[in-house]
Formats: C-alpha cells, structure tokens, sequence
C-alpha cells in the first residue's frame, strides 16, 4: 500500500524486516543515491529506529548491507538504535540472506559479519508465506576477555553468582561473538521486574562489570527441548526476541541440563515475538557453534528522502507494505494455541 506521496529529493530505499518480531531496516548500500559517512550511519539508525518518532514505529537497529569480500554473498553491520554498533545479530542476520538470496539466487551461501563469514541457508517454511532460514552462530568464547567482562579472580562465569546484581539467581556470560549474560528463571521471574532492574544497571550508564554494556536474557525451561528467552538487548532495551541471545541460552541450556537435551539435538526456544529452532554442534577442535532456524519475514519496502532522513522527518516516506505480516501474525496465534 503507498501510504504518503513521493518528495523530489535524494532517495534512499530500505527493506523493513523481522526475525520472531525483533525488527530492523536493512539498508544497502545500493540503494543510496548518495554515499553516507560513518556518523551519517549513527543519525540515520537512531532517527529511523526511535520508536516514538522514528520512521512508521521505528526498529531495534539497521543492517547496513554492502558488497563484502571474495567469497561471501555480501556484508552485514549492525547498527543498534542507540547507534552503536553490535557485531552480530541472530535474527537480523536470517533477513539479511533471505535479501541476499533472493537477489543472488542462491539457496547457501556465506554473509560477512564483524568477527566471522558465516553460513547461511535456506529452511523448510514456518507456515504458509511465513519463510525461513538457518544461521549459523559462531564464534563462540566464555573468556571475560572476549566478553568485556570484569569480575575480580574471574576469568570467565558459568553457572555462577554476581553478588553486586543479585543474591539469588545464577548467571553465565557466553559470547557469540557479541556478549551475553543468562540466568535460568522460575516464571515468576521470568515475567518480573528483575531483568529490567538488571539490565538496565548494565546497559544504562557506567558500570564496572561490563563497561561496554551486555544483552540480558531470563531464561525459563518449559519441558525439555522447550525454553523460552526474554532477552533485555544492550543498545535497545526489551526486544521481542534476540536470536544470538536464544542461541547462547540454547548452548547454556546443553551444557547446563545435559539431562534434558544434548548437542546435535533441536531446541523450541519460544520468545514474546514468536518461536525458533536452535541446535549446538561441538567441532572437532572443542569449539561451538549453533545453528539458529527461525522466520525472516519481509514487512515493507520503504523510500524516504536521504537528508529528511537524517533530519528524522519521514512525513513523506513511502511505505509500501509486503502482506508477510498477516501471515506471521497466524503462525504465532496457532503457536500460543499449541504451547
Ligand atoms: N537482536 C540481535 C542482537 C543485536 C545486537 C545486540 N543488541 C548487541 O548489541 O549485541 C539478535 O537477534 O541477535
């Protein structure tokens, strides 16, 4: 449907996407008119993602998309709404090849991220018109180095007290490669105050455990093969799902519970946007990596005047919606109903 009318300025088009209802803009870079600078890319993210402002509800971040290097379909930044920058993005990355195979024709292939060239492939489809792809999530490291953790005498956290956030829940910190703090929860828990109150100390302002800030998830075992993640993003605030967040609770989960599932195994991980399937795999060399399966649906192609914009004036935008949405909204009713 196009909603407003067309300006006569630059114009910029985006592709606005969701993975489990964590939301983004994918902007490539082929679709500037104009070329943007590093600190136009910082305005623009947190222009178009303000959710009361922004561009039609705003975002949780930008996935800027440009050529890449030999070997890879294409590159994928992610620019968080506050405008930082994160170096992967589970969900994100699922829309990201779906755009990219859908313009490349390619059903496998490789997307270059900040840390890693990672495969991607097409999945069998969640429901009708609700398509889906399987990520790979890698690097994976629990060194507090890695994770820009600092607790005295610690060099990684597993399974274990951080007495200046809590008395009584245990926390790890995993990263894949951005950086994750998982506590599993009673569903009190899960649905309360205590992941805000948490998250928020971590992420909003300075703090001495994780000075560069860290994704947050509450984590509650619904029956083995099942848990469900409500995650607290650093540069966002409560989202509706985190895929690296459900994939690094899905590692936890293995190695926490081994009792309940094991590697190579496929996990529900249900989240307040929707659901996905996750599995650990170990490779020879000890190392993990997770595959993380989950929708990539496409809401609208977008075209807005590149400097209102930055300007954070959409009234012109043009909005011309994809008719994915309904049928997401379906596949979620008919999983509430079948949880
Ligand atoms: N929503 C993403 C993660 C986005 C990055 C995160 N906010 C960070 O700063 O690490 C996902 O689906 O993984």
């Amino acid at each position: 449907m196009i909603r407003e009318k067309e300006t006569g300025g630059q114009k910029m088009q985006m592709l606005k996407v969701h993975g489990s209802n964590n939301d983004f803009f994918i902007l490539d870079e082929k679709n500037l008119e104009n070329s943007i600078t590093e600190d136009e890319l910082v305005t623009l993210a947190k222009k178009v993602c303000d959710r009361k402002n922004g561009l039609h509800g705003g975002a949780d971040g930008i996935l800027y998309v440009t050529a890449g290097h030999a070997g890879v379909a294409g590159r994928m930044r992610v620019i968080n709404a506050d405008g930082s920058e994160a170096s992967m993005c589970g969900n994100g990355i699922r829309t990201v090849a779906r755009y990219l195979s859908e313009q490349k024709e390619l059903d496998e292939f490789k997307i270059e991220t900040m840390h890693a060239d990672l495969e991607v492939k097409r999945a069998a489809d969640f429901a009708p018109n609700v398509q889906a792809f399987d990520a790979e999530i890698s690097p994976v490291s629990f060194a507090a180095a890695d994770l820009g953790m600092h607790i005295e005498g610690k060099t990684e956290l597993i399974d274990d007290y951080i007495p200046q956030l809590s008395d009584t829940l245990k926390f790890s910190a995993v990263s894949v490669p951005n950086p994750h703090l998982i506590a599993f929860v009673s569903h009190d828990v899960l649905v309360g105050p205590e992941l805000g109150r948490i998250a928020s100390y971590l992420n909003n302002g300075e703090n001495p455990i994780f000075p560069d800030g860290v994704n947050v998830s509450f984590v509650e075992i619904q029956k083995a093969k099942q848990i469900f993640v409500r995650t607290y993003e650093r540069g966002v605030g409560y989202t509706n799902a985190c895929g690296t967040a459900m994939s690094a609770s899905s590692l936890m989960y293995v190695l926490l519970y081994p009792d309940q599932v094991k590697k190579n195994q496929l996990i529900s991980v249900f989240n307040p946007g929707g659901m996905v399937k996750t599995c650990v795999h170990q490779r020879k060399n000890g190392s993990y990596w997770m595959s993380l399966i989950g929708n990539a649906t496409f809401v609208a192609n977008v075209k807005v005047d590149q400097s209102a914009a930055f300007r954070g004036d959409f009234t012109a935008a043009v909005w011309d919606e994809k008719n994915e949405q309904d049928a997401y909204e379906k596949f979620v009713v008919q999983l509430q109903r079948g949880q």
